[in-house]
């Protein structure tokens, strides 16, 4: 490694959530063990009770609330606009190279996006573009799907329609319910954020024109697929 990279200052992160935290609690933990290639500075939640905000606060890092309840006028997208406005000014505050969305439950503006662009990840529990949005599980279960997982995307407007960079697949057997689809695509979750994190902060994961590039090269429409032979879970 050159002197500059030695003595560069660490990327800086700043994570959004609404809820457990358990991606929280794998980039923290990655970057515990130095595999993050950055800093996570502050995480920030549009709930009070996020059990995430206790994960950052034990990790020593910036624990914030933004609550919508400060912005409920009467118009939901002018209060939707307002509220991203105050998230946008307290995330700016912490200078940060990536946003990452880890269970953050809002749909974001416009403006918000737009002002990220290129540095806005979230991660998705399907394999995108299948269930978008809610309920994801139940949802899979429902239609008979024999094949779910997890999506890492950049995050534009559209909802969950991004550039996506990675998936992992699972495998849905004829017992799961809600509960165990979710805690197997969740475990996959654990494992390619941290490395698509990773992948960006070391500059070897970009937003170009056309798309998302890992190492200059251009990435399949559905990202890099981990199927699930790739991660079994005698891995975790
Ligand atoms: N403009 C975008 N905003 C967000 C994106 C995106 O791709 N573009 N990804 C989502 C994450 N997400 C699923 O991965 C998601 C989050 C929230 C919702 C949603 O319907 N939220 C409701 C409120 C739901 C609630 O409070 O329980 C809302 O905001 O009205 C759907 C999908 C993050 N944002
Ligand atoms: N639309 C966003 C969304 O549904 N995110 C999902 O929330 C769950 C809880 O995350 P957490 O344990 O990291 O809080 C995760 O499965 C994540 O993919």
């Amino acid at each position: 490694m050159s002197f500059e990279a030695e003595t560069a200052d660490p990327r800086r992160v700043v994570v959004l959530i609404s809820g457990s935290g358990s991606n929280l609690q794998a980039l923290l933990d990655a970057q515990e063990h130095d595999e993050l290639g950055g800093d996570i500075i502050a995480v920030i939640s549009n709930k009070a009770d996020a059990y995430g905000l206790e994960r950052a606060r034990e990790a020593g890092v910036i624990a914030e609330v933004v609550d919508p309840a400060r912005f409920r006028h009467f118009h939901d997208e002018r209060d939707r606009d307002l509220y991203d406005a105050e998230l946008i000014r307290i995330i700016d505050h912490h200078q940060p190279d990536l946003v990452v969305l880890a269970g953050f439950m809002r749909i974001l503006s416009k403006a918000f996006v737009l002002r990220y662009h290129g540095r806005l990840l979230n991660i998705h529990p399907s394999l995108l573009p299948e269930y978008r949005g809610l309920h994801t599980h139940q949802r899979a279960l429902e239609e008979g799907a024999t094949l779910h997982g997890a999506s890492v995307h950049f995050v534009t407007e559209e909802l969950d329609g991004g550039p996506i960079v990675v998936q992992a697949a699972v495998p849905v057997e004829a017992d799961d319910d809600e509960s165990t689809l979710a805690e197997r695509v969740l475990t996959r979750e654990h494992l390619i954020y941290p490395m698509t994190v990773r992948w960006f902060l070391d500059g070897r994961l970009q937003l170009a024109d056309k798309g998302p590039t890992l190492d200059g090269h251009p990435l399949p429409a559905s990202g890099l697929r981990l199927a699930p032979e790739d991660v079994s879970d005698e891995d975790l």
